[in-house]
């Protein structure tokens, strides 16, 4: 049998945007065989010599994650950032203290139902850095058969001396990502702090929109959030004209409230921003929006049957109140990538072409649809309040070559014999629920008509 290539091929065929899905176990080779990476080929030696990590995200399985490390980095130290509180706080650091390499940072969590979502590698080497953004948790099941993101950054260099301002890419990754770890305030992130002043980003291409809890006004509103993501599509997004009519689409694996009608939040405030193009002349129209959201069939026909559904957090008492939500919904389809059968955890947006071909923008990221996520105007517009910590990358044609658009496919045949064609998780044209049979996956009602994959039914509770 072929030799699975290394990391360093596949992660030079996955150039330049460097945007890669999670390895599935249970479909065709042909599809884990380029443009997929598992968390020890993220890890590995191919990709640096480790001297230190920080492992910042929400769900961890230290002894796991301790194994996806090779051995011989398996003690150098390790900063894990969460968002854990009391019990559960105890609870976690209990889980490492046989590992004296390990350290923690609680991340505060001031705002009620905040969380901490970000997903994030900071990767120290003997010759320099690397950044890696994604969407999995840090346990075996978020692994196993998922779609999920990658972005692993280039590897940055170290510099001859310290610099919050020198050494950064037009993209401002360096002082992004430098105002997002800072925005922590813990001291356990002073050296990482230091650590990124350190080396040389200009390499970077993508944008990072983040979100950090509080209640931000001026300047620091259009820092993180939708707003963050609106000011930057106004100044490096699409032409009006290019992207008339385009639908906007969101995909993710969680839903908020929304608020009693789609005007409330959804396309009055967030999907306003997502909208935003070069110029900052959106027309009061906003554009069409396509959302994709799993099936209950999607979810019980899976890879993993109804508890897949775990990792889909819709609760029957949210959805109640916002059915108008559903009627954008449409199913979790990957034929191309051979993942419709691999429950999404990753959570993409984009501004596609009618006709499927292009995308004006890609945004992998954290953020589910949730104001918690992405703030929620008050005050008048004066004031944006996000509940959880988030990061995500932007994509934007103008720093990948000079172009406006990015090709798009899905289809990995075609994906493979091109080089800058976009490779996006799910298929376009996206699939309608079927009218009158298909639902929204809940996770908190039972389903018990029908078997899932592995013949079980779904009794919650
Ligand atoms: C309340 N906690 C969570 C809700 C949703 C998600 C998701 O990503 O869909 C996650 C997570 O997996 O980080 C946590």
């Amino acid at each position: 049998i072929s030799k699975s290539r290394g990391v360093s091929e596949l992660y030079k065929h996955a150039q330049p945007f460097s945007f890669f899905l999670t390895k599935v176990a249970g479909i065709a080779d042909k599809y884990n065989s380029t443009l997929a990476l598992d968390i020890k080929d993220i890890l590995s030696a191919d990709m640096g010599n480790l001297v230190a990590s920080c492992q910042f995200n929400y769900m961890f399985d230290i002894p796991w994650l301790i194994q996806q490390y090779p051995k011989e980095f398996r003690s150098k130290p390790l900063l894990i950032v969460h968002g854990e509180q009391g019990p559960s706080k105890t609870e976690l650091e209990a889980e490492a203290i046989d590992y004296k390499n390990i350290r923690f940072c609680q991340a505060k969590l001031e705002m009620m139902y905040g969380t901490h979502h970000t997903k994030m590698m900071l990767l120290q080497y003997d010759t320099g850095m690397r950044v890696v953004i994604h969407t999995s948790n840090l346990i075996k099941q978020d692994w196993h058969q998922k779609t999920q993101g990658i972005w692993i950054s280039p590897l940055f260099p170290k510099m001859a001396k310290p610099s919050a301002t020198e050494g950064d890419s037009l993209t401002y990754f360096k002082k992004n990502l430098l105002e997002y770890v800072s925005a922590y305030k813990a001291y356990q992130l002073k050296d990482w702090i230091n650590n990124i002043s350190e080396h040389d980003m200009s390499a970077a291409r993508v944008v990072i929109i983040g979100s950090v809890p509080g209640r931000h006004t001026g300047d620091q509103m259009r820092s993180w959030g939708h707003l963050k993501l609106k000011r930057v599509l106004q100044q490096h997004g699409p032409s009006n004209t290019a992207v008339t009519k385009w639908p906007v689409i969101g995909q993710f694996s969680s839903v908020g409230s929304m608020g009693a009608n789609k005007e409330a939040w959804l396309c009055g405030e967030w999907l306003q921003s997502l909208s935003a193009v070069n110029g900052g002349t959106t027309l009061p129209s906003v554009p069409p929006l396509q959302l994709v959201f799993p099936t209950k069939d999607n979810v019980r026909c899976s890879l993993e049957g109804f508890p897949a559904g775990g990792s889909i957090p819709y609760s029957i008492n949210v959805a109640k109140k916002q059915m108008f939500l559903h009627d954008f919904f449409h199913q979790w389809r990957s034929e191309g990538q051979g993942r419709s059968r691999a429950m999404p955890h990753i959570k993409t947006y984009l501004r596609p072409s009618p006709d499927s071909q292009k995308t004006a923008w890609f945004l992998v990221t954290s953020a589910n649809l949730s104001k918690a996520a992405w703030g929620a105007l008050e005050k008048k517009g004066t004031q944006l309040m996000i509940r959880s910590y988030e990061i995500g990358v932007l994509f934007l044609p103008k720093f990948f070559g000079d172009k406006e658009l990015f090709d798009v496919s899905s289809n990995l045949e075609l994906l493979k014999s091109s080089t800058n064609v976009f490779p996006l998780p799910f298929d376009l044209p996206l699939t309608d629920y079927v009218k009158g049979k298909d639902r929204p996956w809940l996770w908190d009602i039972p389903y018990m008509d029908l078997p899932d994959t592995n013949g079980n039914i779904w009794c919650p509770r």
